[in-house]
């Protein structure tokens, strides 16, 4: 076995096309395709993770979590390879994206799924294409990381069968806050569960650098202009800075 066999890397390094002869539309693909790859990872280790807190083996699932965070931190630096883009060297190739965008990135939304983060109007990108569809119905069917982390509590007799129609929106719950609450305020008495609330919330706190990091470069190289996607664009990324992923653990720290 050779090590380019083993990689793939013919498949891999045939793989950028830049559609125009600028010349930074490679380090645009190769920042895209980086951060696919790096994203599939994220998939693979969130949905272990998750199957990993609904059969209680919390230490594995730790661990998973921790990775994500890293992987997150990974793509919030590779922002600033990207950031030496200018306005000027953007302009050269964006109408060759036509109407694509990262708005169409199945992997993100399904790392946003697993998560929690259950907005069903993110399917409308991936209508035509039913395999993708498919992968992120089934996501959307089954307990997010947050829902497992719930069912949990719920094992621990800390909180009322959280179980629900997965696939629908939560709604925030006071008794979770006041699970959440029970946990911070005697750490030892419940220390795996301690653990996975920190390592949820650390998650989350990247997962917000990237949003942040994401929107303040599209600010700098496009500045207010529509995004290829169709939406606002600028406007469009800083509403979604509001996203919750774990509104109750955010919502405890007042608490305590
Ligand atoms: C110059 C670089 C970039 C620009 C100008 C840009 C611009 C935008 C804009 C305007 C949107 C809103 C949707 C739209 O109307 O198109 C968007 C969404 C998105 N972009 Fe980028 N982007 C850039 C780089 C990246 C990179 C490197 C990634 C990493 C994969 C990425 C991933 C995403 C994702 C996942 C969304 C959907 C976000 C959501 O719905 O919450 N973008 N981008
Ligand atoms: N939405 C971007 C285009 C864009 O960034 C993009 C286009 C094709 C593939 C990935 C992209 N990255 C993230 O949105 C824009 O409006 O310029």
């Amino acid at each position: 076995m050779a090590y380019a066999d083993y990689l793939a890397l013919d498949r891999v390094l045939d793989a950028q096309h830049p559609r125009s002869t600028a010349h930074d539309e490679l380090l645009f693909i190769i920042q895209h395709q980086t951060s696919e790859l790096w994203m599939k990872l994220a998939v693979h280790e969130l949905t272990s993770a998750r199957d990993a807190i609904l059969s209680q083996q919390l230490p594995h699932a730790i661990k998973m979590l921790a990775r994500v965070s890293r992987i997150l931190e990974q793509l919030n630096g590779a922002w600033d390879v990207l950031r030496t883009m200018t306005p000027s060297e953007y302009t050269t190739f964006r109408d060759a994206l036509g109407q694509s965008s990262g708005f169409q990135s199945w992997q993100y939304r399904a790392i946003e799924f697993l998560c929690g983060n259950r907005h069903h109007a993110m399917l409308g990108p991936h209508r035509h294409r039913a395999d993708t569809l498919a992968a992120l119905e089934n996501i959307l069917a089954a307990p997010s990381i947050y829902d497992a982390a719930l069912l949990l509590l719920h094992r621990h007799d800390l909180l009322a069968d959280p179980t629900r129609d997965w696939r629908a929106e939560r709604a925030t719950d006071p008794a979770v806050t006041q699970a959440w609450a029970t946990i911070y305020r005697d750490p030892a008495a419940h220390w795996p569960l301690y653990e996975l609330a920190e390592k949820l919330v650390d998650l989350e706190d990247y997962f917000r650098r990237w949003r942040f990091n994401h929107v303040t470069t599209v600010e700098r190289v496009i500045g207010l202009k529509r995004g290829t996607g169709g939406t606002a664009g600028v406007g469009y990324l800083r509403r979604m800075l509001e996203v919750e992923l774990f509104p109750e653990l955010w919502q405890v720290r007042t608490q305590l």
